[in-house]
């Protein structure tokens, strides 16, 4: 996957020293990548939205659809930017109208993304965003979701990708299992953890 990162930006530096990582949360062995301090510092908020908008902006991208929580994050500043829509997938139960949903396998449980019926249409261009890639479980649901109603997923975009689940999702990968690479999407992501 290394070959999917943003290599070489000078930006990119600065954005991973703003992650902090918070041992034992949400429950023990767990090495939380926090970005709420990435937004605090508004250089690098702004710096890690512009990597994606410059590589996003001439691609004929019609929507965003970004992946509760924290995908609300850099989603629709990506989206303004680029002249795309934005569409939620909210965890259950949050969105108002007709809905459907993929179920999917988190690093410390199971989970549901939804999204409206008629939010995303056949042939929409699709740029999936969320601030983390761990097993590729939840990014593989919302992938499901937006092919599922015919749109194509042209790339999905996310700040950190974790190097030790990397190892799950090579493993997973040669197996043919269904994580993001199986589903034959291209993967983005500025920074991962060493
Ligand atoms: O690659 P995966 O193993 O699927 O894990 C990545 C997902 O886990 C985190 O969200 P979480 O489900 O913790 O929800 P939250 O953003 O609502 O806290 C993260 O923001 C990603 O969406
Ligand atoms: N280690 C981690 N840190 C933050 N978000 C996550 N989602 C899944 N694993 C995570």
């Amino acid at each position: 996957m290394s070959e999917n990162k943003i290599e070489e930006d000078p930006r990119i530096n600065g954005i991973k020293t703003k992650i902090r990582v918070v041992p034992d949360f949400p429950k023990k062995g767990i090495m939380f990548q926090d970005i709420t301090t990435v937004l605090l510092d508004p250089k690098a908020f702004k710096d890690t939205i512009d990597l994606f908008v410059e590589r996003y902006r001439d691609k004929n991208i019609s929507v965003v659809a970004g992946i509760e929580a924290r995908g609300f994050l850099f989603g629709p500043p990506i989206a303004l930017a680029i002249g795309a829509k934005f569409v939620p997938l909210r965890k259950p139960k949050k969105l108002p109208g007709e809905t459907i949903f993929e179920e999917y396998e988190l690093e410390y449980g199971n989970d549901r993304l939804e999204m409206h019926v008629g939010a995303v249409e056949a042939g929409d261009r699709a740029l999936v965003v969320d601030d983390l890639i761990a097993t590729g479980g939840t990014l593989c649901a919302a992938i499901n979701l937006l092919e599922r109603v015919g749109a194509e997923v042209v790339e999905c975009a996310c700040v950190i990708e974790l190097p030790e689940l990397k190892v799950c999702c090579r493993k997973a990968e040669a197996q043919g299992e269904a994580i993001v690479h199986a589903c034959g999407v291209p993967m983005i992501y500025l920074s991962y953890m060493d």
